[in-house]
């Protein structure tokens, strides 16, 4: 099930023309963006757009079986339904053997829903309750025109026991299944037609963890047997890294990192794989010291971040070339920063927190000294930065937040601790791991990874 590593198996040069140079991909899918409208009032005034997926580039070759990971909102799902044209994209191109499907007329269109299907995280929403298993099943043949109905059941019956159920399926109701089962029997839909490529949308984690496992050693076995091309969606990396030959790691509509299953997972190279790699459960205990935080959640795909998408969450976030800082108190700085930004401060909080931890005996006796140091408590800034000029223009914001002129701290800390990350874009290059990345901290290669600097777990 190795991927086919002819040309650039990475799918990174998104400036080449698939038609060409890439006429060995079953799916080439380059520059893809699906953007929805945000609309406001009764006349829906279009309002601003949710980047949902903001120009992706990759392939899936034959036989292969390629990985799109990222949390919850990163555009994975988009990406599948927009690649597999159940929605309009906005822009981009997605080449399937050689056609590209945006050319396609109805029949055409047809023909490449047969050879390329999706299956859903749910099972139970691809079965109608009404009909039997088996005539769920096989319902893709008489779409597709087949009117014989033994020939229709003896086509069934054998695919429900390649997928691992019995043939006694076939007149069992989904209700009489259970949810293993269930996704086995969706499996069995999806390759009724014989198709070339799955796209499998989280397809385990509906399920319980040791039924998981049956169903990813089922498609790694139907891949195989059925020849197929998979392109797995999940939000959980030991899934991917179960199946997967290759990985892209997608971030607000972004792929910012790509390789190799095993050579990302062994040495991540954006700070966000680290991340999410960091987080896999481990049986050894002191592996957790290693763990990357992840603080927040995927920002409004409306309004991402300028530059580096990830930057307000960015553990290695780069600091101000003018300050010499820790990363741990430069990253706490900047967590201020995006909370100010946000207007996520709440004064009469801190006031409580300050009589909380002593340091007041009233709200009322509270006075803006406390106030400060409830701030630098809440954001693990320590009573005294390292650089002192870092230090002088931290403590002068600090006083405007605590009289109340957020918009002038706002610009103080914008100003003051400004960064690359917030400034331009990471471009996807090269790493010394030999995959490439989109961060900033790859801009010169020859940076060694050593040299990274992480903010710790607290
Ligand atoms: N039909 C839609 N209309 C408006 N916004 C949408 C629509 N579908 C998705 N979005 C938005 O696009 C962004 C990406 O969503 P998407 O579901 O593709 O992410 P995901 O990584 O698959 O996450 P999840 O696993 O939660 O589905 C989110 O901000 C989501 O709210």
């Amino acid at each position: 099930m190795k991927a086919n590593e002819a040309n650039d198996p990475t799918g990174t040069d998104a400036t080449a023309d698939p038609h060409e140079e890439y006429h060995s991909a079953l799916l080439s899918v380059r520059d893809l963006k699906k953007q929805y409208p945000v609309t406001e009032g009764i006349t829906r005034k279009e309002t601003g757009r949710i980047r949902a997926v903001d120009g992706i580039s990759f392939d899936v070759f034959p036989g292969e079986t390629v990985g799109l990971i990222g949390e919850s909102g990163s555009g994975k799902s988009t990406a599948a339904t927009t690649l597999l044209s159940l929605e309009v994209p906005t822009d981009g191109t997605v080449v399937f053997d050689g056609d590209d499907i945006g050319t396609f007329d109805r029949t055409e269109t047809k023909a490449f829903r047969r050879r390329a299907q999706m299956v859903f995280q749910d099972p139970t929403t691809t079965f109608d309750p009404r009909m039997t298993i088996g005539e769920s099943v096989a319902e893709p043949l008489s779409i597709h025109g087949m009117t014989d109905a033994d020939q229709r059941r003896t086509i069934t019956e054998d695919l429900l026991g390649r997928v691992g159920l019995s043939a006694e399926e076939f007149d069992r109701y989904p209700h009489e299944l259970s949810g293993g089962q269930k996704q086995r029997a969706a499996l069995a839909r999806a390759l009724i037609l014989n198709p070339d490529l799955l796209v499998l949308d989280e397809p385990v984690s509906a399920l319980d963890v040791s039924v998981q496992a049956e169903i990813l050693s089922l498609l790694s076995d139907l891949q195989s047997k059925f020849d197929l091309s998979l392109l797995l969606i999940s939000h959980d990396m030991g899934v991917v890294r179960e199946i997967c030959d290759r990985v892209a790691v997608m971030y607000l509509g972004e792929i910012v990192e790509r390789g190799p299953t095993e050579d990302l997972f062994r040495d991540p190279q954006h700070p966000y794989t680290r991340a999410l790699v960091s987080a896999i459960p481990t049986p050894d205990p002191d592996a957790a010291t290693d763990r990357v935080p992840l603080r927040g959640d995927v920002p409004d795909a409306a309004s991402p971040p300028t530059g580096c998408r990830f930057h307000p969450r960015c553990p290695a976030v780069i600091p101000p070339e003018r300050y010499d800082f820790e990363q741990d108190e430069w990253r706490s700085v900047m967590d201020l920063r995006v909370a100010v930004a946000d207007e996520d401060v709440n004064l009469d909080a801190l006031r409580k927190l300050a009589v909380a931890r002593g340091a007041a005996e009233s709200e009322g006796a509270v006075t803006d000294t406390h106030l400060r140091s409830a701030l630098r408590e809440e954001y693990d800034i320590p009573d005294e930065l390292t650089d002192a000029d870092a230090e002088s223009a931290l403590s002068a914001a600090l006083s405007d937040v605590v009289s109340g002129t957020i918009e002038d701290a706002d610009e103080r800390l914008r100003v003051e601790f400004s960064t690359i990350c917030e400034r331009r874009a990471p471009e996807e290059r090269a790493t010394g791991a030999g995959h490439p990345a989109a961060c900033h901290l790859h801009d010169s290669v020859a940076e060694p990874d050593e040299e990274w600097e992480w903010a710790s777990v607290d």
